[in-house]
């Protein structure tokens, strides 16, 4: 089966770290909208040149664009075992137009990570981040405070709307890569086990 899932969390919390390691081992299909996004922007595209007026100040790109970019890659990459959606939903609408795509696929979302790290740690990782990667947005400390305030307001809701249809799972991202995860692959297969061992019924659901 196609096994579809979301890591969620604030910028600094692992995502991008974590998916290398869920890829390896999976082989599941990366889809970032933050990877996409950088490399519009260094291809000047018309889309990159729009989306980074947003992203020099740590604000979220309109919802219509990454949408847009992300049914486009579900098309393109129709042979993949799964996807790992990274920074993706950032909004409750794109959650709803996520579920909407999926469904067009007879497929669904089955599990979402929610990558939990205090903000001082977050902080210190992203600057240290900016050190080696280039990222405007990891360049200074206030627009990484903007980014991460971007996401409580409009983010984390989204965490919210997983919850009700009891697909998220908190994941304690603190620690050793490698014991995040750890945690995560236990998460994974324990939710693959579910979906492969019997029919779920509604009851059954978590
Ligand atoms: N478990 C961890 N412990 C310490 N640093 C980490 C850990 N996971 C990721 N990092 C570091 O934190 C920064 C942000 O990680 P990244 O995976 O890019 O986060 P995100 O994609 O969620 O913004 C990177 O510099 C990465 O090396
Ligand atoms: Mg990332």
């Amino acid at each position: 089966m196609l096994f579809n899932l979301i890591l969620f969390g604030p910028p600094g919390s692992g995502k991008g770290t974590q998916s290398q390691l869920i890829i390896d081992h999976y082989q599941f299909t990366h889809l970032s909208t933050g990877d996409m996004l950088r490399s519009e922007i260094e291809r000047r595209t018309p889309l990159g040149l729009e989306a980074k007026k947003f992203m020099d100040r740590g604000a979220l790109v309109p919802d219509e664009v990454v949408i847009a970019m992300i049914s486009s890659q579900l098309d393109a990459r129709a042979d993949a075992k799964g996807f790992i959606f990274d920074g993706f939903p950032r909004t409750t609408a794109q959650a709803r137009a996520l579920d909407k795509l999926l469904a067009l696929k007879s497929t669904a979302i089955h599990l979402v990570l929610l990558m939990e790290v205090p903000e001082e740690e977050l902080i210190k990782r992203l600057l240290l981040r900016g050190q080696t990667s280039g990222r405007t947005d990891d360049a200074s400390e206030e627009i990484i405070r903007a980014r991460i305030a971007e996401y409580y307001n409009k983010t984390s809701p989204v965490a919210d709307y997983y919850a009700q249809q009891h697909k998220l799972q908190a994941i304690p991202a603190v620690g050793t890569v490698e014991e995040v995860f750890n945690r995560i692959r236990q998460q994974i297969d324990k939710r693959f086990a579910e979906l492969t061992s019997h029919p779920v019924s509604p009851d059954q659901r978590s």
